[in-house]
Parts: C-alpha cells; structure tokens; sequence
C-alpha cells in the first residue's frame, strides 16, 4: 500500500477523504495533521478526531499544526462548512486522542522515520504545515514520494473571483510549497468540479446502511444544501477525496506536466495559480496540473472503502 500523511481542515470534503484513505487497502495513512482555514484550528482538529471516532481509526496519530497563515489574516469558510466546521451530521465527542506533538513536527518525524521516496504528503487545506516543515527541515523535500495537493485552479476561483480557497488562505505558503524540487500533483478546481455528489450518489452511499456512511450522507447532503443557497446547483464538488483517489489508483486522474507559480502581489489576483501550458513543459518540470477525472470510478472508490469501514461499535 502507499503511505500517506493528510494534511487537511475538516471540513465537509475533507472529512470525506479521510474515510476514503482509511478505508482503501491501497493506502496505509501514517498521520494525520491538522491546519485552520475552513474553520479555525481548535474546531477542524476536533472535526478530524470526531472523523476518526466515526471511522473507528485508532493508532493513528492526529497532531494540530497552525493556526494562521505565514503573512495574512484567516478568513474561514463558515458560510460552505458551518460555524462548526463541519455542520450537518450529528456527530459523536470525539473519542480519539489530540496527539501532543506540533503538526509540522509530526509530519517531518514521519517522513525522516519512513523509508526515503516512500510517503506522498497529500495536502487537502492551506499549504502553511507544509511549507513550515520544509523550511524547518530541508531534508523532507528529496524524501518525500510526492506531494498531491488539493488547491489551485486554471481557471478562475471559488474565494476570490482569481484564486481558489486552499491557495487563497495562504498564498506565501502555497509559493514556497510549489517552488521545492519535489515532485507536486496539483488537483486543482478543475478536476475536482467532475466530482459531484449528484443525488444517485448520495442515495447510493446511503443505501450501505452503516453509521460512518450515514455520516458520509448528512455531510454531502448538508454541503449540496450549502451550494444550492450559494451556486444554485444542489451536486457539490467533493474536492478532497479527489486527490486521495488519485493517490490511489492514479489512472483515475489524468494529468498533464506544467510549470505553476502563485501570484503573491496582484491587486486582484492573489493566491491565483498560474499554470504556464502555452508549450510542452520543459523536462526539468516537476509539476503537474490534473485535466480530467473518471467520476464513476472515483465514486465507485469512496462507496468500496465505506463498505469495508462496515459498522464501527
Ligand atoms: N466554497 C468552498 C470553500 C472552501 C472549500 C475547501 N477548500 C478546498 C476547495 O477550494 C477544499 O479543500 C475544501 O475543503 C470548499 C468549498
Ligand atoms: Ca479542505
């Protein structure tokens, strides 16, 4: 299987993908780290120890990293993901302990522990925990499989009208992350918005009749009220889960090399990622940009790791 760290603020998706890792036998998720912004820190890390007490997953660590932006102010996204966080389903207390170590220590320590070129960082929030664990040590960047980052955009944003929310919280961080010599697959907006949680799905993940899928239903069911109020359209992108599936079986997600950079001083424009595909990348390109999803089988993924999650006691 391959190993994983998330690095996620749950979070409606969010809490998605971390059900979708957990229960994929493909993937052995060695850590899982915290960072504010679509809810302030304290509340997305209680949101990923309720996740984890849903899902039954003991044994691994949760360790909350920062709580604001390297440069900027937070702006949370309580109006998609409620003053919680993470609005919707009843949830238990969380009954899975706050591992006592920093998130971007918990991450550095499991990435130098690992074999090298053996754990994929799979960002699914601001790139702030990343970014200071590279700078605070270095050596994760030639150890780490790859970095497959949910964020970004091509074309246009979903918090400003230029920048998508992951970048757009943290910009400077998202700059540092994408400009490491390490390989990064960026699941930008543009693939995720394939992932939508039509209401066959929802009725589908619904028939398995268990508790974590019955949290899976109230998230999406909550989150497809959100859009419809905000977008007009009740089949929400599931964005996270996205770059779990593509971890998984990467056939799932096409892609494409390109240079990205990040735009850190536009008047309009901040946080936008600017993907350069007027030509073939050049062969030194380490990044690269998702172009298509197969919906199908990325929900046929989420629907057979919730089947093999079963019922948790
Ligand atoms: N409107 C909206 C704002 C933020 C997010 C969060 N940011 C990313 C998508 O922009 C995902 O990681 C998701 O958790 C989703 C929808
Ligand atoms: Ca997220």
């Amino acid at each position: 299987p391959k190993k994983i760290v998330i690095d996620c603020d749950p979070g409606l998706d969010d809490a998605v993908a971390l059900l979708l890792a957990h229960g994929s036998p493909e993937i052995e998720l060695l850590a899982v780290t915290t960072v504010m912004g679509n809810q302030t820190l304290e509340k997305v890390t209680r949101n990923a120890r309720i996740v984890a007490t849903i899902a039954g997953m003991t044994g691994v660590p949760i360790a909350a990293g920062h709580a604001r932006p390297l440069v900027r102010t937070l702006e949370v996204a309580e109006a998609i993901h409620g003053v919680t966080g993470m609005d919707g389903p009843t949830v238990p207390e969380p009954a899975v302990p706050l591992d006592p170590r920093h998130g971007v220590d918990l991450i550095i320590e499991t990435i130098m522990r690992e074999e090298p070129g053996t754990v994929t960082l799979v960002p699914t929030a601001a790139l702030t925990n990343i970014a200071m664990a590279v700078r605070r040590e270095p050596r994760i960047v030639e150890r780490v499989r790859e970095v497959v980052f949910m964020g970004g955009s091509l074309s246009g944003g979903n918090w400003t009208p230029a920048a998508e929310f992951n970048v757009a919280t943290d910009p400077e961080a998202a700059h540092i992350v994408f400009h490491e010599d390490w390989p990064v697959t960026m699941i930008s907006l543009d693939v995720t918005h394939d992932a939508l949680a039509t209401d066959d799905v929802r009725e589908r993940i619904a028939a398995i009749g268990t508790g974590p899928a019955r949290f899976v239903t109230e998230v999406l069911d909550f989150y497809a009220e959100r859009y419809r109020e905000f977008h007009g359209f009740g089949a929400p992108p599931v964005h996270d889960p996205v770059a779990v599936a593509r971890v998984i079986d990467p056939t799932i997600v096409t892609t494409r090399n390109a240079p990205i950079d990040v735009e850190l001083g536009g008047r309009l424009t901040t946080g936008a990622t600017v993907v350069d595909v007027r030509r073939p990348a050049p062969p030194d390109c380490r990044t690269q940009i998702g172009i298509g999803l197969d919906a199908k089988r990325f929900w046929n993924l989420i629907i057979d790791a919730l089947e093999r999650i079963g019922d948790v006691p």
